[in-house]
């Protein structure tokens, strides 16, 4: 199991840290809270429970390895789980191996954006007649993925390809432009649970699809999330670490931490950083609370990579505004060991480096790093993998899932509904020409602009 360690969030340890007794003022509402939801379970803790979502990629899989490459094209929820999936499961240099390197597993290409410098050059590394699209978005109206295909489908045309024989649709089962061109033409879909919203959705064929594609083992990542929930569920407060994370990040938002850094000591768990940035900021970042109050609440997750942030962030994260709480990630184990050679054994300021392994390093330095923290008065908390797979990247995405639910609970504000971003959202769509949004035509004449040529 992953391991949590909270003795740097705690007065005792660090002047500025919490009391114990202020966290167990919220030990019995919090467990009650916890108990409801296990009879009302929400659509992530249902998604792991069934092997429903498992069966249905793994129905795909003689189609999927017909390909050399499978590109996902998705935004928010509909990729950073993919990504945080591939960057911690698979070796950083999987695209430029060959297919026997690879085991005949699909390289895999996340494109979220529509930057067209970066589309172009990811369609530059494929040949379309070897490659699968998977176009994922819930809702089917999302402008960059909604783009993005039209510009996948356009090409495979061009190349005079039956497009259903080279796209995925993975999309709710009954609503959106995409269940109704699928329908239409025949197009192999996916489904994502009506009640599972895009941040909570990774553990569905949202993120199964690109991992299976991968080789990596996904009934172990359903197994982890589902012994994270089975652990968390019932358990006492002081042994849940869902509780536990949501309450001690409650508290010391309260006393004015509004930004939560998550600081990955590990280039392959950086991206669950990237993950969670979306789950805390859309889920709690609310300007009405559940009783329509304007309250503005929500902590601003920050990510951040060690050791390589420690030469950029940490001189503010010790000696800048006492506004932070930071969360380490690290692993006990990692899967190459590199150890430095004894070169220069007369010279002090390397001699102490030689035979030495890389990964000690970079442990003693997120250790240092924690404890210059604690010493500037400063909260953190860690979490240890004991290894980097499947099983505890499930567990993870399970224990922040349920945090979030439960910080939700405590901000007293909807952690499912993200009302924010949709102005925005129109305002593009005015610009873009869509039909049905002309009272939100921003026009130059209308905003003020200051631009410089
Ligand atoms: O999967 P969809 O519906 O395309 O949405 C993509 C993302 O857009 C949002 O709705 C708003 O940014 C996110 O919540 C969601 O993950």
């Amino acid at each position: 199991m992953l391991k949590f360690d909270f003795t740097y969030m705690l007065e005792e340890n660090v002047t500025g840290g919490l009391k114990e007794e202020e966290i167990s003022a919220h030990a019995e509402t919090v467990t009650e809270f916890l108990k409801r939801l296990d009879g009302n379970r929400p659509g992530f803790v249902n998604a792991v429970m069934t092997r429903k979502w498992v069966d249905s990629v793994n129905e795909l899989s003689d189609f999927i390895f017909t390909f050399d490459n499978l590109f996902v094209l998705g935004i928010g929820g509909s990729a950073l789980g993919n990504i945080a999936l591939q960057y911690a499961l698979r070796p950083f240099n999987w695209n430029s191996m060959t297919a026997d390197e690879r085991n005949g597993y699909l390289r895999i290409f996340i494109v979220d954006n529509v930057d067209p410098d970066y589309l172009a050059a990811m369609l530059d590394c494929v040949d379309p007649k070897k490659t699968l699209f998977n176009i994922i978005s819930k809702s089917g109206t999302t402008a960059e993925p909604m783009a993005n295909y039209l510009i996948i489908r356009g090409i495979l045309e061009s190349y005079g390809l039956d497009v259903k024989n080279h796209l995925i649709f993975t999309t709710d089962p009954e609503k959106g432009v995409l269940r109704r061109i699928g329908r239409a033409e025949g197009i192999r879909m996916l489904e994502i649970p009506p009640d599972v919203g895009g941040r909570f959705s990774v553990l569905t064929p949202v993120g199964l699809l690109s991992a299976k594609a991968a080789g990596l083992d996904i009934e172990e990542l359903i197994i982890g999330a589902r012994e994270a929930y089975e652990k968390t569920a019932n358990a006492p407060f002081w042994e849940n670490p869902a509780a536990l994370i949501a309450t001690m990040h409650y508290l010391h938002y309260k006393k004015g931490r509004t930004i939560s850094v998550m600081m990955a000591y590990s280039n392959r768990l950086y991206y669950l950083a990237d993950w969670y940035r979306q789950l805390w900021a859309e889920s709690l970042g609310k300007m009405y609370d559940n009783d329509g109050n304007k309250v503005y609440v929500g902590q601003t997750p920050v990510k951040a990579l060690g050791a390589v942030d420690q030469h950029s962030q940490v001189q503010l994260y010790n000696e800048g505004p006492d506004d932070k709480v930071i969360t380490f990630l690290r692993t006990e184990r990692f899967d190459r060991e590199i150890t430095i050679p004894r070169l220069h054994d007369n010279e002090p300021e390397l001699a102490y480096l030689g035979g030495k392994k890389l990964s000690q390093l970079l442990n003693s330095e997120q250790v240092g790093t924690q404890l210059a923290l604690a010493k500037h008065g400063r909260p953190s908390m860690t979490i240890s993998f004991p290894q980097i797979d499947e099983y505890h990247i499930g567990q993870f995405f399970m224990y922040y899932e349920l945090a979030t639910a439960v910080a939700g609970y405590l901000f007293n504000v909807n952690p499912y509904d993200q009302p924010g971003v949709e102005l925005g959202k129109k305002i593009t769509y005015a610009l873009m020409g869509r039909e049905g949004f002309e009272e939100y035509n921003f026009t130059k004449e209308a905003v003020r602009r200051v631009e410089i040529e």
